[in-house]
């Protein structure tokens, strides 16, 4: 299968240098680096609104810049739909004529893609269509953005930092409604994100910039998981994405049960079907080691593994993260170094993980 998006350019802006190459096939690929690290110059790239000096930009399987052939489609060729931080919606039309105004861009030969009802159906938006966008919540606001952009039919959604402006309460509202458009809707999404929680959360496929350059790509379950990559493994949202299932209630004991290929989890109860497929995290924080099985201890969630890498210290020199091999799924341990000398840890050595905290980031 070809990557969804291939990008590979050279482009200098003053004294910064984009340096920039990665593939992703993902359905919802996250741009992620420090202020100034060169996400919004990439993202610039892919739209068309910098030509790159050298280089080549391919969006499924449509080449949009190949310098050395001399192509570049301009921007309003290129079928992308954007959702910025601020919804910029028009302030002075319905929130059905905003969503009508994206449909007039979409190329009217075309059949398929999304309808109107498709879309308001997708981000729960069908009773505010009357409304104006001064009457609308922050999160609303972007759900309407989200389906304008969808209703020109994109090739390709470029979502800009969409949550920063929003308060954690709205954030929590607008997740699932991405969510839901990453898996049901067939639109690749580019996404740029300082957050790692979000990025943790959506992101099927992480790129990682620093300096112009990217530092790391790959899928974002197996890069969370590696205690080698400084800008994720050192923060406090550090933490591995296990893919789970619920497999049985427990209601005596108020437990939900998950089943993940690292073994059972206890959540507390959800009301979720059993079968139900969800994501979790559990952060590094969250995670102590024991090298013997453990009786008599509080933790309900335990689990056989190895220690498969020690990354380096960081902090004060105080603490390091530890990458575990739990049957092939990676999780992430912080310890503070004493511990971890104390433990004599080295690739290799067979631990326990006890797990303080899950957390559930799916439905
Ligand atoms: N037109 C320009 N001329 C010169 N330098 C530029 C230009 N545009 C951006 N830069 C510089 O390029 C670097 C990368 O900027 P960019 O906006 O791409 O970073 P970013 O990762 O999106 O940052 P932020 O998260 O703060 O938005 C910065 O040092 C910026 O000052």
């Amino acid at each position: 299968m070809s990557a969804v998006i291939e990008v590979s350019v050279a482009h200098r802006l003053g004294a910064f240098s984009l340096d920039a190459e990665f593939a992703s096939d993902g359905r919802l690929t996250a741009l992620f680096g420090r202020s100034g690290s060169g996400k919004t110059s990439l993202v610039n790239v892919i739209s068309g609104l910098i030509r790159p000096q050298a280089g080549c930009v391919v969006i499924d399987g449509r080449v949009m810049v190949d310098s050395a052939a001399g192509v570049f489609v301009p921007k309003h060729k290129r079928r992308i739909g954007y959702v910025f931080q601020e919804a910029r919606l028009f302030p002075h039309l319905s929130v059905r004529q905003n969503l009508l105004y994206g449909r007039w861009f979409a190329p009217q030969a075309e059949d398929g893609g999304s309808t109107l009802d498709d879309v308001l159906d997708l981000l729960g938006i069908g009773h505010l269509l009357q409304r104006q966008p001064g009457a609308l919540s922050g999160g609303e606001k972007q759900r309407v953005a989200i389906g304008r952009a969808l209703l020109a039919k994109p090739r390709l959604l470029l979502m800009d930092e969409p949550l920063a402006s929003l308060d954690e309460e709205r954030k929590a509202e607008i997740l699932p409604y991405i969510e839901r458009l990453r898996d049901g809707f067939g639109i690749p999404i580019v996404y740029v994100s300082h957050s790692i929680a979000e990025v943790a959360r959506l992101a099927t496929h992480l790129v990682i910039l620093g300096q112009g350059k990217v530092s790391m790509s790959g899928p974002t379950a197996e890069l969370m998981s590696r205690p080698d990559v400084p800008i994720l493994s050192t923060s406090a949202e550090a933490g591995a994405i296990l893919e789970a299932r619920v497999l049985r209630h427990e209601p005596e004991h108020g437990l939900t049960i998950l089943g993940t290929a690292a073994g059972p989890l206890q959540i507390a109860r959800r009301n979720l079907p059993e079968g139900t497929a969800l994501r979790v995290r559990i952060l590094a924080s969250d995670v102590m080691l024991s090298l013997k099985p453990l009786d008599g201890i509080s933790a309900l969630n335990v689990l056989p593994g190895q220690v498969s890498a020690i990354g380096v210290r960081h902090g004060d020199g105080g603490a390091l993260e530890v990458r575990l091999d739990c049957n092939g799924v990676g999780l992430l341990a912080r310890l503070t170094v004493k511990s971890a000398e104390q433990l004599r840890l080295a690739p290799g050595s067979p631990v326990y993980a006890v797990i303080k905290s899950v957390s559930i980031d799916m439905p």
